[in-house]
């Protein structure tokens, strides 16, 4: 009897010890967290930190992470690096606009810094903050404000133009067309607005070689600045491995893209040697017009937007018709076509002709608002870095001091779900949340502030938002207006806020493929407006 008391109490004190042990080593992080009194999430493993934790979806779980731990902000360990996470919409935009400029940097990763972009300059987005970053920005900046969109009137008219006739080309004519894949053509769509912002070039087809290696190659290289694809930034010890598959990868990269790039100036060079270029970011610069920026600087720039532009595009434009072609989205673009009627009554080419230059039609102007909350195309930002030490309070916890250099990660997929700052429909594709209706008809909402955190916010937020805005207006305006998108049963698109990603662990979203069929809403008129808009747009372009 008392052999098994004893080993009784023998296992009970056992117990206690290793479940006091545990508790400790869950709580220890609290007191070795390198920033003092703010919330370390728990279970760090040594080495490698949180990232076992994070997984390849770090929106989605530091989303989870922030509710079930009830804080917003919270300090989360990549391998050797401490990382700051600001979830909650309230909080994303309190850190980015009232402390602007001590987040003004961004971190350099061995990867993506040191080996890829070696050879042609940083990007402006993954540039740390210097004159050079400043200059860049402010030149990049010109080329895409609002007074410089009207220079950009016919190409906008192109490739939206080219978008709705490719598609019918593709498609066939008659009330049961095929289905079709319709994001290799906003692809086109994107990547053809900034090629011609940057070298004055546009690529003729969806499919054209040149046109599908940009992307593919932007696409890679996109994964190599992914915390979860690149463990080696955050635990060196990785890069010196034989045979490191990555650093083979990033090089190889490297090299298809100077190849294109180089290609592309040549390009430009050889047009203004024979009198043939267009006015253009690269001819301006490479003519002595702007003298303040050397040949990497320009480089740099023209590689931003490029890169600025052609996956979010995409991602936002792709996702949103795949949200308009479900049975529920039949209303809404029943809605949208209304509003567009409303505003453009005399005929569709009267809209045709209008519909790049203004954005007028309020329904067209939700939508694109919603599409760019509800699929969050960069959902954890580009990272930040603070340059001085920030006191940070909130109203249920003591201040804290997040020091300078510490890597800042906002959850921009979080803040726009936050169902404290949308309400509890902040989970719904809604355009009507932007919208109300005096006298039953739609009218935009004034804005208080930023309608949502998609293009980040304050000293280093998207440059290229504008002419975002204009390019997936126009083709939204055109698309709702010639058919009725309707999905696929056997290819329908995924229209979770998260899940419609197919490569989460990406720095921009890329969407699961999903096939749609395209319904002209009135045959004559299509044709009507495909042949005058041949007419006008051949004047544009004489190559
Ligand atoms: C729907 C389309 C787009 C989305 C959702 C988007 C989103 C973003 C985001 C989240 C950032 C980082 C902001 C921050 O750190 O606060 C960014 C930066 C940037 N974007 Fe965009 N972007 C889009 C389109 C474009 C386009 C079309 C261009 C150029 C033509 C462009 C050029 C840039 C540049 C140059 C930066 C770097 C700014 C800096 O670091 O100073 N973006 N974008």
């Amino acid at each position: 009897m008392s052999y098994w008391l004893s080993a009784s109490t023998s296992i009970c004190i056992l117990i206690t010890v290793i479940l006091s042990i545990l508790s400790i080593l869950s709580i220890l992080p609290l007191f070795l967290s390198p920033i003092p009194r703010l919330f370390a999430i728990p279970n760090a493993l040594p080495i490698i930190g949180h990232l076992h934790l994070l997984g390849d979806d770090h929106a989605s779980v530091c989303e989870r992470l922030w509710r079930k731990y009830n804080r917003s902000v919270f300090q989360i360990r990549l391998g050797n690096t401490t990382a700051v996470v600001v979830n909650s919409f309230q909080d994303a935009r309190r850190i980015l606009l009232a402390h602007q400029s001590a987040l003004i940097d961004r971190p350099t990763l061995y990867t993506f810094h040191g080996v890829v972009s070696s050879t042609q300059g940083f990007t402006i987005g993954s540039s740390p903050w210097d004159a050079s970053t400043r200059n860049r920005r402010r030149a990049a900046g010109a080329v895409l404000a609002r007074p410089a969109l009207r220079s950009y009137h016919d190409m906008f008219d192109l490739e939206s133009f080219s978008l709705i006739q490719d598609l019918y080309n593709s498609t066939g004519e008659g009330s049961s067309p095929s289905s079709i894949d319709i994001r290799p053509y906003i692809q086109r769509l994107a990547l053809n607005t900034t090629l011609t912002l940057c070298y004055g070039i546009r690529m003729r087809g969806v499919y054209d070689e040149l046109l599908r290696e940009i992307l593919e190659v932007g696409s890679a290289i996109s994964l190599l600045r992914s915390a979860s694809e690149n463990y080696q930034d955050y635990v060196p010890i990785l890069r010196y491995l034989p045979g490191n598959e990555k650093t083979q990868r990033a090089k190889s990269l490297r090299a298809r893209r100077d190849k294109y790039l180089s290609f592309l100036l040549d390009t430009v060079r050889d047009k203004i040697r024979r009198g043939t270029d267009r006015p253009c970011v690269s001819a301006a610069i490479l003519k002595g017009e702007e003298s303040a920026l050397s040949d990497v600087e320009v480089s740099s720039i023209c590689l931003s937007l490029v890169s600025g532009g052609f996956e979010t595009i995409p991602a936002t434009l792709t996702s949103c018709i795949g949200s308009l072609a479900t049975s529920e989205g039949q209303i809404l673009q029943e809605k949208a076509y209304e509003d567009i009627r409303r505003h453009y009554p005399d005929s569709l080419a009267a809209m045709f002709a209008a519909s790049f230059v203004e954005e007028k039609v309020p329904y067209i102007n939700a939508l694109v608002k919603e599409a760019e909350r509800y699929y969050t195309a960069s959902a954890m930002n580009l990272p930040r870095k603070t340059t001085v030490d920030i006191t940070w309070s909130d109203k249920n916890h003591d201040a804290v001091v997040i020091p300078a250099k510490t890597m800042v990660l906002i959850n921009l997929q979080a803040a726009n779900h936050d169902t404290d700052h949308f309400g509890p429909d902040a989970d719904q594709f809604k355009p009507e949340r932007w919208l109300e209706y005096p006298e039953n008809v739609p009218v935009e909402k004034p804005l208080q502030g930023l309608p949502h955190l998609s293009f980040g916010a304050g000293a280093r937020a998207c440059s290229g938002q504008l002419v975002a805005n204009r390019v997936i207006y126009t083709a939204l305006v055109r698309l709702i207006s010639c058919y009725r998108i309707v999905a696929s049963e056997s290819h329908p698109p995924n229209t979770h806020y998260a899940d419609y990603n197919a490569v989460k662990s990406a720095l921009v979203a890329i969407p699961r493929p999903f096939k749609v069929s395209l319904v002209p809403r009135d045959e004559t008129e299509l044709r009507t407006v495909l042949r005058e808009g041949e007419i006008r747009t051949a004047t544009y372009y004489v190559d």
